[in-house]
């Protein structure tokens, strides 16, 4: 583990993190919250033509290399070095929304719902809208997104990325996702709850505000909004829909065990097995923090662990009965 990061790190945080990680990818995740990574991003093709846009970049000097795990899942999808990452987002493709700059991990969780076009789609907690955006894509900018969105500078940024990005299949509600479930119930085909957590695994070395607010106390905080969360996003499916939750934090209180909660209160939910070719994932835990037995479907959930090119995050997908 880097020294340097260990001292300056949360100290619980450092060993929770340390505990939770295989030690196979542990050195990976390590560095990975020193070394600057890989910046990905997707071609909008609700927009651009692939081919020419990757002829801009090469021609503006940028080094561009497939993302093959997400090519082979359909998805536009390239990355640059870490040194070309700000030419990148000032590139003429990033300002038009031609492209859409997007963390690896990020495009896993629209890409596993797998919308259809015909489908009524909710993503209940949508700013700034990168998850959106490849909804739509994939729905081909058919049938209908509702997304939401209570907090208003973050709403209207939302709003600003679905018209760039050419989107005019979605409507956006300034609105608190806990009510939906109840105003709306048995409505949608999917539903995307990339809830709000404790982003642990937006730490980065170089930058102390990325966790200075990070306590215990703030993971449990988050963990009882995205309890009422989940029911809202699982009560507003019809039934035979899917839900995918999906953080990006480490925390069993933020992820397993809001699963565990769904599963609790809500008989219909079942934990689809999730199948993903990529070497830094691991099955989710089948324990709690306290070390009490979950549900075993829990262990059908997703860990995505951080390295060089991917941040870390957790992904469910249930649906209803
Ligand atoms: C992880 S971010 C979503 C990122 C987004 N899905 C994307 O890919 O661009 C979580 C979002 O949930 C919003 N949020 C916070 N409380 C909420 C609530 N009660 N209902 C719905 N969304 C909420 C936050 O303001 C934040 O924009």
């Amino acid at each position: 583990m880097p020294l340097l990061f260990f001292a300056m790190l949360p100290a619980e945080f450092v060993q929770r993190f340390d505990q939770l990680c295989p030690s196979h990818l542990k050195a990976a995740a390590w560095d990975s919250f020193e070394q600057p990574k890989w910046t990905s991003f997707r071609v909008n093709r609700l927009k651009a033509d692939e081919d020419s846009v990757c002829r801009d970049l090469r021609t503006a000097g940028l080094q561009l290399d497939a993302v093959d795990w997400a090519r082979d899942e359909g998805i536009a999808a390239w990355q640059v070095p870490p040194e070309q990452r700000e030419a990148l987002t000032h590139s003429a493709p990033a300002e038009s929304g031609d492209i859409y700059i997007q963390s690896q991990s990020s495009m896993l969780a629209p890409l596993l719902l797998a919308p259809r076009p015909c489908e009524r789609v909710l993503d209940l907690a949508a700013a700034p809208g990168g998850k959106t955006v490849l909804l739509a894509e994939l729905m081909e900018n058919e049938g209908a997104i509702s997304a939401v969105e209570p907090v208003k500078g973050r709403f209207f940024r939302l709003k600003a990325n679905l018209e760039r990005a050419g989107v005019s299949n979605t409507r956006a509600y300034l609105k608190d996702g806990r009510a939906v479930g109840s105003l709306k119930p048995a409505t949608f085909d999917r539903v995307l709850l990339d809830a709000p957590c404790s982003s642990e695994s937006r730490f980065r070395a170089d930058d102390p505000a990325s966790y200075r607010h990070w306590t215990p106390r703030k993971v449990s905080e988050c963990a009882r909004k995205q309890k009422r969360l989940i029911l809202s996003a699982f009560d507003a499916l019809k039934a035979g829909g899917s839900l995918l939750y999906c953080t990006c934090s480490y925390a069993p209180e933020e992820n397993e065990m809001v699963v565990a909660h769904l599963l609790r209160k809500r008989e219909g939910a079942r934990v689809r097995p999730l199948n993903l070719a990529l070497d830094n994932l691991t099955p989710g835990l089948t324990r709690d923090s306290k070390q009490r037995p979950l549900p075993d479907a829990c262990a059908d959930t997703l860990r995505v662990w951080p390295n060089s090119c991917m941040d870390g995050f957790f992904l469910a997908l249930v649906d209803k009965g």
